[in-house]
């Protein structure tokens, strides 16, 4: 059921992988296919990290099939699930036969223990991420107006840009996951400008609102032996926890970011001195 699986890393790795190693190790492409759900697994977190692109017909997310034991149990049976639609087009989630209509931007949150989930609507895109929970936290729907934007840069710094708390602790409940979405202003094209590392967590990337033909510069690594992936709109990347995660796009654009771990707390990070960086 998972298209592919990404493994746990050592930062030792980086030294002398090639430019197709690290793509291989962290590019989650091709999540968006148009009718269908794609699922992948990532051993850091146990993050499943997936899309779904209804077209006339729902999508249903699918059940476990692995092991024996949990095969046809419910995908959620001991997961949480953060939705977001990145489409033009609003779109519906069903869960347990509750419906949730989610425009562009706005996210759901998806308890433990849910045990149907379909998507509907053409031209919506659903973004998905699940992570293993312990407990069940109440299905909620979160619009950017009521997260508390965070206006973090400035466009001399060319990292003006606004930060949404989404699922977080302080207006979604979860037992595990956290979710935002980050915004440049045009003319703005550094993300996480200065980057920062947080050992305790680990963070997917997923940048969009980019041009078919622009690229974002997704830089990783320990701070002082930074690499770069060349990402394109719709791609995700996976940051595990030694490592930084920051970007210079070719234009301004939207990234959502999903962090499991140890802690739900935002400000357990380590800023990097940029004079640092190598
Ligand atoms: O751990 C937190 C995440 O990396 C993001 O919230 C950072 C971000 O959106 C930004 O600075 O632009
Ligand atoms: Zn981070």
């Amino acid at each position: 059921m998972f298209e592919r699986t990404y493994y746990a890393t050592h930062p030792d790795m980086m030294e002398g992988a090639t430019n197709a190693q690290l793509r291989d190790r962290y590019l989650v492409p091709g999540l968006f296919r148009a009718g269908e759900i794609v699922l992948t697994y990532s051993h850091g977190e146990r993050f499943v990290i997936g899309g779904a692109v209804p077209g006339e017909t729902p999508l249903d997310l699918p059940v476990q099939t692995e092991p024996a034991s949990a095969a046809g149990h419910p995908l959620l049976e001991r997961r949480e699930l953060g939705v977001v639609n990145i489409g033009p087009r609003p779109g519906w989630v069903t869960v347990d036969g509750e419906i949730v209509e989610l425009d562009r931007y706005e996210a759901l949150y998806v308890p433990m223990g849910t045990r149907a989930v379909s998507f509907a609507g053409e031209g919506a895109r659903f973004y998905l991420l699940s992570v293993p929970a312990h407990a069940p936290f109440p299905l909620r729907k979160v619009t950017l107006a009521e997260a508390n934007p965070m206006q973090r840069g400035s466009l001399e710094g060319s990292n003006d840009r606004t930060i949404y708390q989404l699922v977080l602790p302080h207006l979604c409940a979860s037992a595990s996951l956290c979710l935002g979405l980050t915004q440049l202003k045009p003319g703005s094209v550094w993300n996480t400008m200065p980057p920062h590392v947080h050992e305790r967590r680990s963070e997917i990337y997923l940048y969009f609102d980019l041009a078919e033909d622009q690229r974002v510069f997704h830089y990783m690594g320990k701070p002082d032996d930074l690499r770069h992936i060349v990402v394109g709109d719709g791609e995700a990347v996976i940051s595990p926890p030694w490592s930084v995660h920051m970007g210079a796009g070719t234009s301004n654009y939207t990234f959502i970011w999903a962090m499991a771990g140890e802690n739900q707390d935002y400000n357990d990070m380590d800023v990097c001195d940029l004079c640092q960086l190598r």
